[in-house]
C-alpha cells in the first residue's frame, strides 16, 4: 500500500442561531464559504482576509450518527481488521460536538457515536472471518495536563501516579508502556468496558461548557489475528486509535483562572505542538518532525506521517460568535490534509509459536515414522540420540562382532549407523593405545615392525579395503545403505589383531551386553516402573496381538493377496517378454527362409511352402497366440494389483484408526462431560423484567441487546463504586 493522505471530514453540530450570513456548507461540492465581519479593531488599514474557502475531503451539515459512521470511520474499521492501523481523531473547539461524534449522545441506541458503532463492527467482522482466531483487546488513555491515565484501572483515575510512559519499540511501533488492555470476549464485553472508561474521564467546570472535557482521551482497539488454516505463527496485529481531543479554543476565551487556566495552558500547547507537527508533516522540505514535544503527539506518531490510515473529523459550531474558532479549525483541517501516511500491514512471526511448531512437527513425524516402521514389519528402531546406557549396549554388541561371536549386526537405522561407527572408531583407539603400551611384547612378536605407527596392530586385517556390501557402503552414490551387515564382513576370529584378552565372560558374552540390558529392562517392567506416557509404538504391536488383531488379520490378508497378485503379473510379464523374445526369432528365421527361397536357382514356385517353412509359420502364429494371453494375463493382473493395492490402503488406514482410537481412550484425557443445563431457573422479579425488556429490545432492533446491556451493567457498576467510600480528587 502506498502513501495516502490523512483524510479530513468537517461536521456542522446543528444549531437553533445558524449564522447563514456567515456560512454556507456545500455537501455537494465538500466545500465552506465563511465571511467574516471587518474586525474594527484592525484600524484604517485593514487586511484581514474576509471571505474564506475550504476544500475538504467531506463535508456534512447535517448528518446523522450513523452516515457519520459510515462517512468516516466504517472503512477504517474494515481496514484494521485486514491488519492496518487506523485512527480517528475528533478536532474542534469544546462544545462542537466531538464527544457527541466519538461516544454519542444520550438519547439512546441511534445516537451512539463511532466508539460503540466501531465495537460492534469489530465484533461482526470478526465473526464474519471463521478463518482466523482473532483477540481483541482494549486500552482507554487520558492525557490530562501531560499526565497520562488508564480509564480501564480498578484504582480510580485521581489515585493513579499518571506514570504511563510512551516507548516505541525497533519497528518504530509506538506503545502506552503501563497502560491496560484487557480483552474483551464479545461486542457486550467490549462495550461494557468503554462505558465503565467513558464514566472515569475527568470532567471539569467550565466556563463555555458545564459538561465540558479537559483532557484527551484515546480509546484503542487492539487486534490481534492469527489464522486457523495457515500457520498459526503469523501473526497480524493492528489497532484502532479512537481519539477525543479536547476543545482547541484558546485560553484567553475561556475567561478561566487557576486551575483550570493550568488545564487550558497545557491543552493550547499540547494542540500548538500537534499543529506544529502537522505544519511539519505537510513540508516536504522539513529535516524534523517535533512528536516528542508533548505526549499527544507522541502517542500518535504512527497515526501522523506514519503506518496507519487516519481520518480526522473537525467539529464546528455555526455560530456568528463561534467564527474565529471555527475559521481556525477549519484552517487546522485543511493543514492536516496535506499530512500523508503509509499504512502497511503488520504482520508478525510468533518465535515461540515457531518452535512450537517444529517441536510439534518433529513429534508428528517421529509418530509417523515409527508406526511406518511397525507396518513394514521392522522392530524397534532408534532415531534418537543414544543414550550412554544405548552407547554401552552398542559398543557390546560391536565386540561381539568383532570378536565373531555374533554372526551379524541388525542395522535398523541410519542413526544405528553413525553410533556403530563411532564404537568402531573408539574400539580401533583404546586398541592403539593398548598396543603401543606394550612395544616390547610388539617387537618381540615382530609385530608392525614395518608399518606406520599407530596404523597397523589394530588395523583389521581380515578387511580389504573398498569391500563391497557392507554396511555403510555408498550404495550406487545414494548414500549409506541400512540393512543386515553380511556375515562374510565379520572379520575371522583368528585374524584379529591385538584382541584384549579376558573381556568375555563365561557364557562368552562379555557384560553389559544386550541380553544383560534386556534382562535389566524387564526386570525394571516387573517393578513397574514403565517409563510414560506409553511408547506408542510398543502399544501397537501389543494391541494388534490382540485387540486389533482382526484388523492385523484383515492387512495381513491383503498384504498376502498383493504379493501373490505381484509375483502372478511378474510371471506374466515374464511370459510376455519370453514370447516376444520368440516371436522376434521366429520372424528373423522366416525371413532367412523366405529370403533363401527367393533366390532358389531350381525356380521352384514361390508359393510353395515347404515342411520346415510350415512349421516356422505355425510356431510364430502359435507364440504370437501365447504372447497375446500372456499380455492379457499381464493387464488383468496389473489392474487387480492396484485394487488390492487400494484395499491394502484401507485395511492400513483402518488399522490405524482403529488404534488411535484405542489408543485415544486407553490413554488420551478423559473426555469431559458436556456442561450440566441448568434445570428449572428460577427468576425474581427484577430479572423477569429484565428478560421481557431484552425481548423488546432485540425486537426492536436486533443489534442493540449488547449496547443496552452494557450500558446498564456499566451504570449499575457505578452504582456500586458511589456506594462504596469515596475517594480524594486529584
Ligand atoms: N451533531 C449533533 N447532534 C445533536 N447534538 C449535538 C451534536 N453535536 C453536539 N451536540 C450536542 O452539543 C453538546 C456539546 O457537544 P459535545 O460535548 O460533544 O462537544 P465537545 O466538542 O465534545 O466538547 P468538549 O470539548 O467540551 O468535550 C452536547 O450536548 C451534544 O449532545
Amino acid at each position: 500500500m502506498g502513501r495516502s493522505s490523512v483524510r479530513v471530514v468537517v461536521r456542522a453540530r446543528p444549531t437553533a442561531s445558524y449564522a447563514s450570513q456567515n456560512f454556507e456548507f456545500s455537501e455537494a461540492s465538500d466545500s465552506i464559504d465563511m465571511r467574516l465581519p471587518k474586525d474594527d479593531t484592525a484600524g484604517h488599514v485593514n487586511n484581514q482576509q474576509e471571505a474564506w474557502h475550504f476544500k475538504l475531503d467531506k463535508v456534512l451539515s447535517n448528518a446523522s450518527q450513523e452516515q457519520v459512521f459510515e462517512c468516516c470511520a466504517q472503512d477504517v474499521v474494515r481496514s484494521v481488521m485486514e491488519g492496518y492501523n487506523g485512527t480517528i481523531l475528533a478536532y474542534g473547539q469544546t462544545g462542537a460536538g466531538k464527544t457527541h461524534t466519538m461516544t454519542g449522545g444520550h438519547v439512546g441506541f441511534a445516537d451512539r457515536g463511532i466508539v460503540p458503532r466501531a465495537i460492534s463492527l469489530v465484533f461482526s467482522e470478526a465473526a464474519a472471518r471463521p478463518e482466523s482466531s482473532i483477540t481483541v483487546r482494549l486500552s482507554y488513555l487520558e492525557i490530562y495536563n501531560e499526565l497520562m491515565f488508564d480509564l480501564l484501572r480498578d484504582v480510580a483515575v485521581s489515585d493513579q501516579s499518571g506514570d504511563i510512559t510512551i516507548v516505541e519499540d525497533a519497528r518504530g511501533n509506538i506503545q502506552a508502556r503501563g497502560l491496560s488492555a484487557p480483552v474483551a470476549a464479545s461486542e457486550e464485553e467490549a462495550l461494557h468496558v468503554f462505558f465503565q472508561g467513558d464514566t472515569n474521564r475527568h470532567v471539569a467546570e467550565h466556563a463555555l461548557n458545564k459538561g465540558s472535557t479537559r483532557s484527551h482521551v484515546v480509546f484503542t482497539i487492539h487486534v490481534e489475528s492469527r489464522s486457523r488454516v495457515e500457520s498459526s505463527e503469523k501473526v497480524i496485529y493492528s489497532k484502532l486509535h479512537l481519539v477525543d481531543l479536547a476543545g482547541s479554543e484558546r485560553v484567553k476565551k475561556t475567561g478561566s483562572d487557576g486551575v483550570i487556566l493550568q488545564e487550558a495552558t497545557h491543552i493550547n500547547k499540547s494542540l500548538t505542538f500537534l499543529e506544529q507537527v502537522v505544519v511539519a508533516l505537510g513540508n516536504k522540505h522539513r529535516d524534523h518532525v517535533p512528536y516528542r514535544q508533548s505526549k499527544l503527539t507522541h502517542l500518535l506518531k504512527d497515526s501522523l506521517g506514519g503506518n496507519c490510515k487516519t481520518t480526522m473529523i473537525a467539529n464546528v459550531w455555526p455560530e456568528a460568535k463561534m467564527l474565529q474558532e471555527t475559521a481556525s479549525t477549519l484552517r487546522f483541517a485543511t493543514r492536516m490534509m496535506r499530512v500523508s501516511n503509509e499504512a502497511s500491514v503488520n504482520v508478525h512471526l510468533d518465535p515461540q509459536l515457531l518452535i512450537r511448531k517444529y517441536e510439534r512437527q518433529i513429534k508428528d513425524l517421529k509418530q509417523e515414522l515409527a508406526m511406518h516402521d511397525t507396518l513394514a514389519g521392522r522392530s524397534r528402531v532408534q532415531y534418537e540420540e543414544y543414550t550412554p546406557d544405548e552407547v554401552r549396549e552398542l559398543e557390546e554388541k560391536v565386540k561381539m562382532y568383532v570378536d565373531g561371536e555374533l554372526q551379524e549386526i541388525e542395522v535398523s537405522s541410519l542413526r544405528m549407523v553413525y553410533e556403530a561407527f563411532g564404537c568402531f572408531r573408539r574400539l580401533y583407539q583404546q586398541l592403539g593405545t593398548e598396543l603401543a603400551s606394550r612395544p616390547a611384547a610388539a617387537a618381540q612378536q615382530g609385530e608392525g615392525a614395518d608399518q606406520a605407527p599407530g596404523a597397523g596392530p589394530a588395523a583389521p586385517q581380515g578387511h580389504a579395503p573398498g569391500r563391497e556390501g557392507e554396511v555403510g557402503d555408498d550404495e550406487e552414490g545414494r548414500g549409506i545403505s541400512v540393512g543386515l551387515a553380511p556375515a562374510g564382513s565379520r572379520p575371522p576370529a583368528e585374524e584379529r589383531a591385538g584382541a584384549p584378552a579376558g573381556e568375555a565372560g563365561e557364557d562368552g558374552r562379555t557384560p553389559g551386553s544386550l541380553s544383560d540390558a534386556s534382562v535389566q529392562r524387564a526386570r525394571t517392567l516387573a517393578r513397574g516402573e514403565e517409563e510414560s506416557p506409553p511408547d506408542k509404538q510398543a502399544a501397537f504391536a501389543g494391541w494388534k496381538a490382540h485387540e486389533g488383531r482382526a484388523f492385523e488379520e484383515d492387512f495381513e490378508k491383503c498384504r498376502v493377496e498383493l504379493r501373490e497378485r505381484k509375483e502372478e503379473m511378474r510371471v506374466a510379464l515374464t511370459t510376455a517378454n519370453a514370447k516376444k523374445r520368440e516371436i522376434d526369432e521366429a520372424k528373423e528365421r522366416l525371413d532367412r527362409k523366405q529370403a533363401d527361397k527367393g533366390m532358389d536357382p531350381s525356380g521352384r514356385d514361390e508359393e510353395f511352402i515347404d515342411e520346415e517353412e510350415y512349421a516356422l509359420i505355425r510356431s510364430l502364429k502359435e507364440t504370437k497366440l501365447q504372447y497375446r494371453q500372456a499380455f492379457e494375463t499381464h493387464t488383468r493382473v496389473r489392474t487387480e494389483v492396484m485394487q488390492v493395492e487400494r484395499s491394502l490402503q484401507q485395511c492400513k488406514a483402518r488399522l490405524v484408526q482403529a488404534f488411535e482410537e484405542w489408543y485415544g481412550l486407553q490413554h488420551g484425557h478423559a473426555q469431559r462431560a458436556p456442561a450440566a443445563v441448568p434445570q428449572g431457573d428460577k427468576f425474581d422479579s427484577q430479572e423477569m423484567f429484565d428478560r421481557m425488556e431484552a425481548g423488546r429490545i432485540e425486537t426492536q432492533h436486533p443489534d442493540a441487546l449488547a449496547f443496552h446491556n452494557a450500558r446498564k451493567n456499566a451504570a449499575r457498576d457505578v452504582r456500586q463504586k458511589r456506594a462504596a467510600p469515596a475517594r480524594g480528587g486529584r
